[in-house]
């Protein structure tokens, strides 16, 4: 079974410490929100994660340390969205996507049969078969946003890392996006996503991990962790949380932080 393993990992950049002693096992058939305000170190965590930041503590994927991993084997069993990614290349929207398909090639393969089913499955399930002869330059930012979701998708990796996948997307893509990555996870998949959207986030996670100040503050199912408390602390707003399992949150306004410390 998949699963990304995070032991005590810290991020150091310059003179901050901007990830804290974080540990959390993550486990294939979930959709994973990683929360929190901005600056919180969601970024750095994932990224950390997936060794793209010097860091220290360790990590390890499926049971074996990443280090020991090479960097295609990383990249065939992690897919990772980053945030906010600008294209300096005028390519068109479908080779952008197939680019989602180079860790599995060889240095001399090209793309074959296999490859290009993965490309269509995934252009289709972002929905942007239409927009695939377009130069992925003169794209809005919500189209980028949508190809950007393809060509990760179109790794078919066992883990999707998405680092707000869902910034730039009109509240229909938001909730398609929100669904897709649903998919992922009751596919079997680990999904992990950087997310802003608390509604979406309680509506269609089954786990949240709450970041503040470089620290794991809070990590459970939605409904337990996002209480009017834990937003008045972390974030500084009141909300309204009316239902259940999948509460619906309404910030109101904002209040002075109070801060939280991480579990003991
Ligand atoms: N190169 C750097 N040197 C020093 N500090 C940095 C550097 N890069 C990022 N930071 C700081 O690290 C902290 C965490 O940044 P990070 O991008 O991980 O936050 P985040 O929670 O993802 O924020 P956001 O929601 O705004 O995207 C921030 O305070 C940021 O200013």
């Amino acid at each position: 079974m998949v699963s990304v393993s995070a032991s005590d990992l810290s991020v150091t950049l310059g003179r901050r410490t901007v990830v804290r002693g974080v540990s959390a096992t993550l486990k294939a058939g979930a959709l994973v929100g990683i929360l929190g305000p901005n600056g919180a170190g969601k970024s750095s965590l994932v990224r950390a994660l997936l060794g793209l930041l010097p860091h220290g503590g360790a990590v390890s994927i499926d049971g074996v340390p990443r280090a020991s991993l090479s960097r295609g084997e990383i990249a065939r069993r992690v897919a990772y969205l980053p945030q906010g990614q600008l294209l300096h290349w005028p390519v068109s929207v479908e080779r952008l996507v197939a680019l989602g398909r180079l860790p599995h090639l060889g240095p001399f393969s090209r793309i074959g049969a296999a490859d290009r089913a993965a490309i269509d499955r995934a252009m289709a399930r972002a929905e942007v078969g239409a927009l695939a002869d377009r130069v992925a330059t003169e794209l809005s930012g919500g189209e980028r946003a949508r190809v950007l979701l393809a060509r990760a998708l179109a790794v078919e990796a066992p883990v999707l890392v998405a680092d707000e996948p869902l910034a730039s997307l009109d509240p229909a893509h938001q909730i398609e996006g929100m669904e897709l990555l649903r998919a992922e996870a009751d596919a079997g998949g680990l999904v992990v996503a950087v997310l802003h959207d608390l509604t979406l986030a309680a509506r269609f996670c089954d786990r949240v991990l709450v970041m503040a100040d470089g620290a794991l503050v809070a990590d459970g199912p939605p409904a337990a962790v996002l209480t009017p408390a834990l937003l008045a602390e972390v974030y500084g707003i009141t909300a309204t949380v009316t239902g259940g399992e999948r509460p619906l949150l309404v910030p109101l306004d904002r209040v002075p932080l109070t801060g939280r410390s991480p579990p003991a």
